[in-house]
Formats: C-alpha cells, sequence, structure tokens
C-alpha cells in the first residue's frame, strides 16, 4: 500500500469507531480481515495512524475545526507528524487509493491553523471534559502539560529478572536492539519504537522464553519497588491478574520469603503460571479462587488473616495512567465505569485490611491520574480503617532508595506521570496497620 492508501484506510477505520462506537482493536481487526492483500507492515502502519489520531483527536479537531475523521486524520498528520500543506495536498490527491483531494475549505484551513495555547484545556491537552475537574484537582496549572505529555508514544521497557541474569548482561544479549538502561529503575531496558509504533519483536528472543526479562513499563517496576517489599517478608499479591507485579516483587524478595498470588477472577491469572515456572520465581503460590471470588463463599487467602506483613493492591482502575499505550479507552471511558471501579477498590482494600497482621502495610496500586482512584480511595479507607495511616511518600521514596525519581506528592502518596517520570502514570500509597 502508498503512504497515501494507509492513511486512506485510517480514515475507513476511525469512521467505523467513531459511527460503531468500536473498540478501536475491533475495528482494525475487521479492516485487516477485509483486506488481505495488506502485508504485516501496512497492518502495523494503519493501526498507528489510527491510535495517533486517537492520541490527539480532540487538538485535530480543532486545528481542522471539523471533527469528522478525516478532518482528525489531517490534524494529526499536522501536529503529530508534522506535515505541512504541501505534503499533504500530494497525499490527498484522490489518486487511485488515496483520500480525496483536499476541499478548498481544507487547503485555507491548512494556511492559517489556530493556534492550541488559544483551546480550551480539554482541547489542548486531548482528554474528555467531563474529567477536567479530577484532572485540574491532580496537576492544577499543570493539568495541559501534564496531559501533552500523555499524548505523546510510550518507549517499550522490560525489566530484568535479577532471580535468573543482570542487567548488564541481558543489554549485551540484547545488543543487537541498542538497548538504553530505563533512567529510573535498576532493573530495566528500554528499546526505541519506530515510526509505525512497534518496537522489536522480543518474545521470539532466547531470553524472553528462558525467563531471564519480562516486558514491563518503568513506572511499573518503580510500583513494585514502592510496596518496599523484602526478602523474608510474607506478601499477598490481591490482585495479581496476569502477574506482572508478581513477578517483579518475587525478584524483589530474591526468592525468599512467601509471596501469595490471588485475584477475584481465577482465567486472570491463567498467565501467571506460565511466566512464573519460566521466571524461577519458587516462593510464589497461586490461589486461585473457585471460579470467581466471591464473598460469600470460602476464602482463599481466609488461613492468612492477620498474618501477612505486605498486603499488594494493585487496583482495577480507569487505566488513565496508560493512556499513551492505549489512546481509545481515554474517550471510552464513562463516570459510571469510574464509579464501578471506586466500589471495587473500596472492596478490594478492606479485603487487604482482613489480611495484614499488626505494624505490617497495605500497598496500594493504580495506574490512575485521577484523584477519586488515588487520595479518594485511600481516604475513604483510612475513615473505615481507624487501625491504619499513610505512611509519607518522602519515608517511602526513601526506604525504596528511588528518592531522587522525579514525581508528584499528592496527600496520601506518590504520583509518577509520562511528563515527570518519563513512565506511565501511577500512584502508589502505603498504609501502615498500627
Ligand atoms: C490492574 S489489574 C492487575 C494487574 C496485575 N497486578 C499486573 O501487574 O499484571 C487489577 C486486577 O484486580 C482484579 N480485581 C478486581 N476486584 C478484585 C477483588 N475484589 N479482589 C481481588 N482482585 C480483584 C481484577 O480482576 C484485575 O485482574
Amino acid at each position: 500500500m502508498t503512504p497515501a492508501a494507509r492513511i486512506a484506510a485510517a480514515i475507513e477505520v476511525l469512521s467505523d469507531i467513531q459511527t460503531r462506537r468500536r473498540p478501536a482493536p475491533d475495528a482494525l481487526k475487521d479492516w485487516g480481515l477485509a483486506r488481505r492483500f495488506a502485508g504485516s507492515k501496512d497492518r502495523a502502519a494503519v493501526a498507528s495512524l489510527v491510535y495517533d489520531a486517537l492520541r490527539c483527536r480532540a487538538s485535530a479537531a480543532f486545528l481542522m475545526g471539523a471533527d469528522t475523521p478525516r478532518a482528525i486524520v489531517l490534524g494529526m498528520l499536522v501536529r503529530l507528524r508534522r506535515l505541512d500543506a504541501t505534503a499533504l495536498a500530494g497525499l490527498f490527491s484522490g489518486e487511485r487509493h488515496a483520500p480525496a483531494p483536499l476541499t478548498e475549505k481544507e487547503t485555507l484551513r491548512l494556511a492559517s491553523l489556530p493556534s492550541l495555547d488559544d483551546a480550551p484545556a480539554p482541547v489542548a491537552g486531548d482528554f474528555p471534559e467531563w474529567l477536567a475537574p479530577s484532572l485540574t484537582a491532580a496537576f492544577g496549572d499543570a493539568t495541559v502539560d501534564e496531559m501533552q505529555a500523555m499524548v505523546a508514544r510510550a518507549p517499550l521497557d522490560i525489566r530484568v529478572n535479577t532471580l535468573k541474569t543482570h542487567r548488564e548482561a541481558l543489554a549485551e544479549e540484547l545488543a543487537h536492539f541498542s538497548p538504553r538502561q530505563t533512567p529510573h529503575s535498576a532493573d530495566g531496558l528500554r528499546f526505541a519504537v519506530g515510526e509505525d509504533g512497534r518496537g522489536p519483536t522480543l518474545q521470539s528472543e532466547p531470553s524472553f522464553l528462558d525467563g531471564r526479562f519480562e516486558i514491563q513499563d518503568e513506572g511499573s517496576q518503580l510500583a513494585a519497588r514502592l510496596t518496599l517489599a523484602q526478602a523474608g517478608e510474607r506478601i499477598v499479591d490481591l490482585c495479581a491478574g496476569a502477574g506482572g507485579k508478581t513477578l517483579a516483587l518475587a525478584a524483589l524478595m530474591r526468592n525468599d520469603g512467601a509471596l501469595f498470588a490471588t485475584d477475584v477472577d481465577t482465567r486472570r491469572l491463567v498467565p501467571l503460571h506460565g511466566r512464573l515456572a519460566r521466571s524461577g520465581a519458587t516462593l510464589v503460590e497461586v490461589r486461585s479462587p473457585k471460579g470467581r471470588y466471591d464473598p460469600a463463599r470460602p476464602d482463599p487467602l481466609a488461613d492468612l488473616a492477620g498474618s501477612i506483613d505486605c498486603v499488594v493492591v494493585d487496583a482495577p482502575c480507569t487505566g488513565s495512567g496508560t493512556w499513551r499505550r492505549n489512546p481509545d479507552a481515554k474517550w471510552r471511558l464513562r463516570p459510571g465505569a469510574l464509579a464501578e471501579r471506586r466500589k471495587e477498590q473500596a472492596t478490594v482494600l478492606d479485603r487487604a485490611a482482613r489480611l495484614v497482621r499488626p505494624g505490617g502495610r497495605i500497598a496500594y496500586i493504580t495506574c490512575s491520574l485521577l484523584p477519586e482512584e488515588n487520595d479518594g480511595a485511600v481516604s475513604a479507607f483510612l475513615a473505615r480503617h481507624a487501625g491504619f495511616a499513610v505512611v509519607p511518600g518522602a519515608e517511602v521514596l526513601a526506604a525504596a532508595g528511588l528518592a531522587a525519581v522525579p514525581h508528584r506528592w499528592t496527600d496520601a502518596g506518590v504520583l509518577l506521570t509520562p511528563r515527570t517520570t518519563g513512565t506511565d502514570g501511577f500512584f502508589i500509597a502505603v498504609l501502615r496497620r498500627s
């Protein structure tokens, strides 16, 4: 496919997303199935155009003065790909599979684009208007800058499995992909992503297959460290899911102690078994509920009540900290979903409280920037559980050896963001039981 044909395809996919309110991966998959002639490079290029358009949907529409898929793609090509009017006229030629030629109105608009400095915050920062009060509460005057940093693409990070190797040795083995050390995580390596948004295919590397690394954002690696997990402790990973944090915790504990991993949903734990076998983390005991965890049935963690040093709650959340990777999600998020996540956060924190020993702690983590899910969830928990108190963020960072990591403070914890930390957005609060 020519570059112009790929742009026409991206406009088509965006129309499908907009008219049928479909998730981007589904629309892209259907487009690919109906276009068998498209090779893997074409598919990646079209996906990258679609995701880039979703990253800056509001600002691209503002630039072009219209919110049609075509206008959004045009605005995105100006804003993120830095194409000028001449280049765009060459691509929008109407020839063969190219998009229709630029209209007079589009040509005039491209000749005198408005400045984003004059745009309202949700437009300049590319976020849904209904989230403006929450994001302003989190970031104040820096809201637009923080959210613009969320528009950029995320790098590809891995966590070196220190149970099996060390960072320098793995960097040497993967030297053909030119890794760099992550700036803040001692166990991370970072790989550049190309114009099509794809990084190297690391999952077929022998060092991946034998468990010497896992794909994991640097922010997630830092969040695991901020739990202050130590060798010899008894730790529960209460929302283990596919086990990204479980594996990081096992390495931080140097395979010494006990690490119990569970989740409300047994199916989510399935990938963890294979990942554990590869990683060599022998201290992990997976406690799967029968089907879905139901408080009315016996709790698979009942025997651990009141005995745990640290319960890690990697809570279900809106995922607003990961919008660099999943820009579709920011426009799909609805107030009802936020309310639902807040209920789940309360449930899971109450469950954690029952497990912690006196003097032990809960490490509450979200990959969200929204104060309702972060400080809001913590303060509501503290109001329900008088025996817990927040460990000051400065103390947590120092104890984790991360005092130098750029971050933002909140009342209850530490916030990592793309703009300040260069990672996905994460919130971490440590709550100590007296
Ligand atoms: C952010 S994801 C976990 C990601 C995972 N820890 C990782 O690092 O790959 C949140 C998880 O919380 C689980 N969850 C939701 N409510 C729960 C509850 N009441 N108890 C335990 N897990 C719950 C969800 O099934 C989901 O897998």
